[in-house]
């Protein structure tokens, strides 16, 4: 969409002292971050949304961020996918979504932009210490993650170390090959796991995927188990083969078509 067309409260964010700028000369307003790529479907969707809101929140700020060309902000936010926002007043976080789900934003945007300033900014975390667009800030406790994560896959009951690990190892084990990733073969929700998505369908390879952005507790187990600190993971027959650049190679070789037939 030209920026022309935009509100005038809507703005793409063009750098990380761009950035800086446009939060600095708003400081009392209530700001969302958009993070988004062009590639992520769910990003149409929150595209739209996020024009409506801005047309209904004229004393709110909209800045939309490209996750991928802006990585030093995207990582500073600790966004780890996308659609994802955050909500600020000035430079104090309000809270963070993730996911495209329009009716849950609307209503944190409905009840943070509807209270004074002085009183939401008393009640409310100031930003972690790594964000960039103010390098002088004081140390003041990693940003919440709240809204990020999904139940565990067992309600309420608490799992033990060991359930979760059998839980890991039967999810590695659901069908010849599962691919654990960030959201689902139809909609990818990073561009790591949207590259490995394209090297299996391309190779016509029946997968099954387990989004670990549903389930916090495996995310973090999977990590331990397989000793590798990212995602995505591609399990096949129950063993782990490695990451995107790891099939890609694989791929490039034919050890992966190989390591299918055997
Ligand atoms: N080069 C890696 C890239 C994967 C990557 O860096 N993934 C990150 C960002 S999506 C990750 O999973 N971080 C840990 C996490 O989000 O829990 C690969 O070959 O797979």
């Amino acid at each position: 969409m030209a920026s022309q067309s935009l509100p005038s409260n809507y703005h793409k964010v063009e750098s990380p002292e761009d950035l800086q700028a446009k939060l600095s000369a708003a400081l009392d307003k209530v700001s969302v971050l958009y993070f988004r790529t062009d590639w992520a479907e769910p990003c149409k969707t929150m595209d739209g949304v996020m024009l409506e809101l801005a047309k209904r929140y004229e004393d709110v700020l909209f800045l939309s961020v490209e996750a991928e060309a802006l990585p030093d902000i995207s990582e500073s936010f600790e966004v780890d996918a996308v659609p994802y926002f955050i909500l600020l007043r000035g430079h104090t976080l309000l809270t963070r979504l993730s996911g495209a789900q329009p009716s849950v934003l609307s209503a944190a945007l409905k009840s943070h932009a509807s209270k004074p300033s002085a009183l939401s900014a008393s009640s409310q975390q100031p930003l972690a210490a790594k964000t960039i667009y103010q390098p002088d800030e004081k140390a003041s406790g990693a940003a919440s993650a709240s809204g990020t994560v999904a139940a565990g896959g067992q309600g309420d009951v608490e799992e033990s170390d060991e359930e979760l690990a059998a839980r890991c190892d039967k999810l590695m084990k659901q069908s010849d090959v599962v691919l654990f990733m960030k959201g689902d073969r139809e909609t990818p929700r990073c561009g790591f796991s949207q590259k490995i998505v394209g090297i299996l369908d391309s190779q016509k390879i029946d997968y099954s995927t387990f989004d670990i952005l549903q389930d916090e507790g495996v995310r973090q187990k999977l990590k331990e188990i397989n000793e590798w600190p990212t995602f995505p993971q591609l399990i096949i027959k129950g063993e782990f083969v490695g990451g995107l650049d790891v099939v890609k190679e694989m791929e490039e070789s034919g050890e992966l078509q190989e390591m299918l037939q055997g």
